[in-house]
């Protein structure tokens, strides 16, 4: 425990494999599988007292749960449906802007009269009326399916457990309606259901997830910050650009003025003869550069970065500020 290393749990399959590794390589933190591409454990180049631990997204939220990893990419539906106390057990770093996709309560096309969730009351008491039993959802998210019913005010339904195609349970006749995970909506139309208006029960992403009960040891916490501050290094890049420019020096105090209108900074002050340089949000970039024209300047060109270290990012003091 004292000195044990930084585990980092990172998909090994399905639909956030591809998009994981490809947010670590942007970062610069690259994997190495010693024993070959089947091999579960690996290590990252150049990033000491690290163990990577490739899992499905699933198998993750249970090792942050309990504290077996420390660091890992997984999908918020899957957090939400799989810790009850998600919030005392992990904390949610960041989101990464893949595995998008909806939970959402779907019937099928034919029940036209079937718009919200309300008119499952309705649903559920004709079914109990005619056939004297409960009205069945199929879903492998059995309990974001309890909560979000349960603040709906429905509770005469049965849930059936589905562990894989639970588009396929109501034309199958084993439930009447579904609560699963949706994208593109396409295997929803394949299978004629459709989503309820107040359907959608949580928009979900992938998200870089801190275990609060792992063993954070010295070690451990010197390899999650190595980490992190690549990662957040390789975002502020992303999200930044700079611009040079020749200016009149005697300009100084309106360019003073102009960068923190737009929240620009000038990383070497203001003394620079007539070279400006100022590192600014990339959505203020063009604003900026009309700006600086605005006050005569000439030669300006603007440049991307491939990383942007800040002395401290939000990522590292999140983590610290919840671990302690
Ligand atoms: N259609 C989708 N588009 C984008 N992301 C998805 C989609 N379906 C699922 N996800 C996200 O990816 C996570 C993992 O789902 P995925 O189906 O890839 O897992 P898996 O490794 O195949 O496991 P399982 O065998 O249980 O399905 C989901 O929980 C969700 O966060
Ligand atoms: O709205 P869409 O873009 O059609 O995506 C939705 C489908 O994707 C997922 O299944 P997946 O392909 O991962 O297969 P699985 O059920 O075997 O996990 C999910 O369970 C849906 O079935
Ligand atoms: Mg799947």
């Amino acid at each position: 425990m004292t000195d044990s290393p930084l585990i980092l749990a990172v998909p090994s399959k399905g639909r956030l494999q591809e998009n994981a590794a490809a947010f670590f390589a942007r970062a610069g933190l690259v994997f190495s599988q010693s024993r070959g591409a089947r091999d579960y454990r690996g290590t990252l180049k150049g990033v000491p007292d690290v163990e990577v631990a490739f899992l499905s997204a699933s198998e993750i939220v249970n090792q942050l749960a309990t504290g077996a990893a420390h660091l890992g990419i997984t999908g918020e539906d899957l957090i939400r449906e799989q810790i009850a106390d998600a919030d005392q057990a992990v904390e949610i770093l960041t989101p990464l802007g893949f595995g998008n996709a909806n939970v959402v309560v779907a019937v099928p096309q034919a029940w036209i009269d079937v718009r919200n969730m309300a008119d499952l009351d309705e649903v559920a008491a004709d079914l109990r009326a005619r056939h004297g039993r409960k009205m069945r959802v199929a879903t492998k998210y059995v309990n974001l399916t309890r909560r979000f019913f349960a603040e709906k005010g429905i509770a005469d339904y049965r849930i059936v457990e589905s562990l894989g195609a639970t588009e396929g349970a109501p034309g199958a006749g084993s439930a009447e309606l579904i609560v699963d995970i949706t994208t593109t909506g396409a295997t929803l139309a394949a299978n004629a259901l459709k989503i309820l208006d107040d359907g959608v029960m949580l928009r979900s992403e992938a998200n870089l997830v801190a275990s609060a009960r792992a063993p954070w040891s010295e070690r451990a916490r010197a390899a999650a910050t190595a980490v992190l501050t690549r990662i957040a290094a390789e975002e502020e890049a992303r999200e930044s650009r700079e611009i040079r420019a020749s200016l009149d020096p005697a300009k100084g105090q309106a360019l003073t003025a102009l960068a923190r209108d737009f929240g620009a900074v000038q990383p070497f002050g203001n003394a620079l003869g007539r070279e400006v340089v100022l590192h600014c949000p990339a959505s203020a970039m063009f604003d900026i550069v009309a700006a600086l024209q605005g006050i005569g300047a000439q030669d300006i060109t603007v440049r991307t970065f491939d990383y942007l270290f800040r002395p401290t990012n939000a990522l590292t003091e999140r983590l610290l500020k919840r671990i302690g």
